[in-house]
């Protein structure tokens, strides 16, 4: 058994999910048994920081340098106050990413995460493992998504055809066929698929804090879209965007979905006088309906449920839209749950996720799933950094 705490902090910048698991096992037989987690907020003045940097305000290296570190304590700092008194094998620190490129014909992908493990491994004294995306890009991957490799072997199941979708910053989609046999000798059929499939909360997050001059930072239950209704010219030229109709393997983040798509958004939606109860419904439904044109579009078969996780797993009239809308494009009600109905914590699963990836690294399996971020080949991802003890 190896005691492992997984650290992320996602698009939202929101602060650190930090999740403690003990792990055995290894790929099909993989059992992760949860002890604890915590969310541990960046202090204010870090967070403006962080969000300056992915809108691309200019940093000197040497204030990059002092943001790296500053990440990488609150990092330490999460991962010590959640270990408390127990005894902790390994860290595995996602980081911050600040910037994500995804490849091009000619051209390696490029992504970035902030926290560098040196700073972690020093302040908690534990080895961590960071930097977990670099490895499936040199293998000419997207570097993301990685958590459908963990969604695999902790969520498959036997007979239904399953999404698990994260509604986080970004929304990403792991396609879970039925597992019949042991996943790893890869008997089932049709494959395992997983991608990015555009903006899950960022452009609601940023109209909510528009509309109430920084007050508020997110529309809890989404209640303030229900009391509005979607623009529907608005919402046909925004699903016009090529990235909802590009092909996996893809990804994306605040660089395409960010401040800069936001004022788009605003922009284009000023000649509908809209409410801000109506502009709000309208950008919920830019995340329900890139979800389904994505399903529509991209999977072999109808999914026979759809498990949700991430923040957007509690805003219930965005749920209850999806669920309108997947009835619709499949003309068959579509169940819709969240991994907490299946036993898989939905706000912890992406640090529960680093943890496994670290462990797999530990271990030396192979963490990217090549159907998922388009990698020629499984690679081993992260970087180990030990404490000088
Ligand atoms: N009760 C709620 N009602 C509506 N929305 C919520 C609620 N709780 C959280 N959220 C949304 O979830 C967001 C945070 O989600 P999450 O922590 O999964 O994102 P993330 O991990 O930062 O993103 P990503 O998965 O893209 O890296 C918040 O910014 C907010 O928009
Ligand atoms: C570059 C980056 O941080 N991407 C995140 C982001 O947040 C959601 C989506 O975009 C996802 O693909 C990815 O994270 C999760 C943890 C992943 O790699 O599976």
């Amino acid at each position: 058994m190896t005691r492992v705490i997984g650290l992320i902090s996602g698009t939202s910048v929101d602060g650190i999910d930090a999740a403690m698991v003990e792990i055995t096992g290894t790929e099909s037989d993989l059992q992760v048994d949860w002890i604890a987690g915590t969310t541990y907020p960046y202090p204010e003045p870090l967070r403006q920081q962080i969000l300056a940097v992915c809108a691309g305000d200019p940093v000197s290296m040497a204030e990059f340098a002092d943001l790296d570190d500053a990440i990488a304590q609150t990092f330490a700092h999460a991962a010590l106050t959640l270990q408390g008194d127990n005894s902790v094998d390994l860290i595995g620190s996602h980081g911050q990413t600040v910037y994500h490129r995804p490849p091009q014909t000619k051209q390696l992908g490029y992504s970035l995460q902030l926290g560098r493990g040196e700073v972690i491994a020093k302040l908690t004294g534990i080895p961590t493992i960071t930097n977990f995306r670099a490895g499936d890009i040199a293998a000419g991957g997207q570097g993301a998504p990685l958590v459908p490799k963990v969604d695999l072997y902790l969520l498959g199941d036997r007979h239904h055809y399953q999404c698990v979708q994260n509604i986080g910053g970004i929304g990403n989609v792991a396609f879970i066929p039925p597992q019949q046999n042991s996943p790893s000798t890869g008997s089932h059929s049709p494959q395992m698929l997983g991608w990015d499939t555009g903006p899950g909360n960022s452009l609601i997050d940023l109209a909510v804090q528009y509309l109430t001059n920084g007050e508020a930072n997110y529309d809890r239950d989404g209640a303030w879209a229900a009391k509005g209704v979607p623009c529907q010219p608005l919402l046909a030229h925004w699903l016009q965007h090529p990235f909802f109709h590009e092909p996996p393997p893809k990804s994306t983040g605040r660089e395409l979905f960010g401040w800069d798509y936001f004022r788009d958004c605003l922009s284009d939606a000023e000649p509908y006088s809209l409410t801000p109860e109506d502009l709000l419904a309208t950008l919920t439904q830019l995340t329900v309906e890139a979800i389904a044109i994505n399903y529509r579009s991209f999977l072999p078969v109808p999914p026979s449920r759809v498990l949700l996780c991430g923040g957007g797993s509690r805003n219930s009239y965005l749920k209850q839209r999806l669920q309108t809308r997947l009835q619709e494009i499949y003309g068959q009600s579509v169940a819709i749950l969240t991994t907490d109905e299946v036993g898989m914590n939905a706000d912890f699963k992406e640090a529960i996720a680093f943890a496994v990836l670290a462990y797999w690294r530990q271990e030396e399996i192979p963490g990217n799933l090549p159907e998922c971020t388009g990698a020629k080949v499984p690679a081993l991802l992260g970087e180990i950094h030990y404490p000088i003890l």
